[in-house]
């Protein structure tokens, strides 16, 4: 599980967030919404110590990771796809995948491959082609591809379905409903309320780099609740 006890953080000088609480826990899919701005995308890069004047304390399965390098989060086992699809273009589908292998044997990676093919078949017909010259879509299923070849105890997702076809954007649903099934822990960053209250087992609202408000699907989705307010709804 990963905690956030009062954590601020912020860019050179200025703050972004203040004091913030959040409670992931293991084996859930957690979500982070708020309006544009309000420090979900600041949040995830402070997981990986990639802002300043970090305080408080971000604790991951009981150890303290405050000051750690991204790489020694990354061997902790949290992966993230970042907001925009970051594969490498110059690479084939196959070769993205193997490049973010921790497997050893050809064998094993192999088999991660597979896996990732079985979840999107879309990929595997493309296995040979160039990353650039993907569909967003398809490059956004590598991106998930790719994190998800590091075997990560944790995935974080930011903004994963963004800009993409509403046919696209099923099929990522679908993949990380059967993530949660395989009991994956999992951060997502979205904007689409209906298929996130479906996935999500508790919600987190951030306002101004602060905990406004946490809670169910139910209660999100509630028409005149608190949750539709803070997200402007
Ligand atoms: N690299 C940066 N340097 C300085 N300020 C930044 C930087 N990145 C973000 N900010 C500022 O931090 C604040 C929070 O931004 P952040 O990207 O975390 O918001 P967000 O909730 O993810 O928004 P969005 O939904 O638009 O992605 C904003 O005021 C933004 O201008």
């Amino acid at each position: 599980m990963l905690i956030f006890d009062k954590v601020s953080a912020g860019y050179g000088q200025s703050p972004v967030l203040f004091s913030l609480n959040l409670d992931l826990p293991s084996g859930a899919v957690s979500t982070l919404l708020g309006k544009n701005g309000m420090g979900k995308t600041t949040t995830v890069r402070t997981i990986f110590g990639l802002t300043s004047r970090i305080t408080g304390d971000i604790v991951l399965n009981g150890r303290r990771i405050n000051g750690l390098a991204p790489h020694q989060i990354a061997r902790m086992g949290v992966a993230v796809v970042p907001e925009g699809r970051q594969v490498f273009p110059t690479l084939t589908v196959v070769e993205n995948l193997i490049a973010t292998s921790r497997d050893e044997t050809a064998r094993a990676r192999s088999a991660a491959v597979q896996a990732i093919f079985e979840m999107f078949p879309r990929l595997e017909e493309r296995k040979r082609s160039y990353a650039n010259l993907l569909s967003g879509g398809e490059q956004q299923m590598l991106a998930i591809g790719r994190a998800l070849m590091t075997r990560p105890r944790f995935l974080i997702l930011d903004e994963a379905t963004e800009g993409l076809a509403p046919t696209i954007r099923r099929e990522i649903w679908a993949a990380l409903r059967r993530l949660k099934e395989e009991h994956y822990t999992i951060l997502v960053i979205d904007k689409s309320l209906k298929p996130l209250s479906k996935l999500g087992d508790r919600h987190n609202i951030i306002r101004k780099g602060e905990l406004a408000w946490s809670g169910t699907s139910d209660e999100l989705m509630r028409p005149d609740g608190e949750a539709m307010r803070l997200l402007g709804v």
